[in-house]
């Protein structure tokens, strides 16, 4: 796929009723119902939306991935294959609110990539430092340290979502001269560590809105966005895809 991708994380909100009023909206709309848009719904409302989206050109996208592999006594676990199974394109990896809830490791996020690999979904590795990593910084060590776990990976796709942490949902973006450096860092890390890296997309990530989507995605080596509480309104999240349709 070429162009910008743009995938909505719903994160944990919708009910069944509103994830399908939702989706409806979106496949409804030529700006959203396009190849380069997806979306990352609640694990038990996956089923339904890939019925729902059959068809389409909207990605569906987990959440998370279980890093245990075979089936088996993992209580509460979604494995890969059955995200596979239910159509998913894509799963996140190693969201910050994961890593600050759940306590995910590298040891469990490396798990979870090889796993969403292997069953033929596209992980999205999610990386970013905290306000006082930032302020400290740090943040560039912090993100290496995150991405390290690429080097592990021989082959097979992935995409990485750098969302610095003080700017999820706190409507306080990056600045775009910051989204250029650490997207032009990630962009080199990779090249120098990791395999066939020209063709890896790196989203950003954190308060993207209508109003900001087109100046980030314009950004030097930002290869889409990852949204989260603009992508609950169908018509904040047309305007972000739209602006993402007009850049190849
Ligand atoms: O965490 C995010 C997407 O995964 C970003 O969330 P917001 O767009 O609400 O800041």
């Amino acid at each position: 796929m070429s162009g910008k991708l743009v995938i909505g994380n719903w994160k944990m909100n919708t009910r069944g009723d509103s994830a399908r009023q939702l989706a409806a909206a979106l496949l409804a709309d030529g700006e959203t119902n396009r190849e380069g848009v997806g979306i990352a719904a609640p694990a038990v409302y996956l089923a339904a939306l890939a019925e729902q989206l059959k068809g389409g050109n909207i990605a569906l996208s987990s959440q998370d991935v279980s890093r245990f592999a075979a089936d088996g006594a993992f209580t509460g676990e979604v494995s890969a294959a059955m995200l596979a199974d239910v159509g998913c394109r894509y799963a996140l990896v190693g969201h910050s609110e994961r890593r600050q809830y759940f306590r995910e490791d590298s040891a469990a996020l490396l798990a979870k990539m090889r796993n969403a690999i292997a069953a033929g979904v596209v992980p999205v590795l999610c990386v970013g430092e905290t306000l006082e990593q930032r302020e400290s910084g740090a943040y560039l060590d912090v993100v290496r340290e995150q991405l390290a776990i690429l080097a592990e990976i021989a082959d097979g796709e992935y995409v990485v979502a750098y969302e610095p942490v003080w700017a999820i949902g706190t409507g306080k973006v990056a600045s775009l001269e910051q989204i250029a450096e650490i997207h032009a860092f990630i962009k080199n890390w990779c090249l120098q560590n990791v395999s066939g890296s020209d063709k890896i997309r790196v989203l950003y990530g954190g308060s993207v809105k209508a109003e900001n989507a087109e100046a980030i995605l314009a950004t030097k080596n930002v290869g889409g966005a990852l949204v989260g509480g603009a992508s609950l309104d169908a018509g904040s999240f047309r305007v972000i895809c739209q602006a993402a349709g007009k850049m190849i």
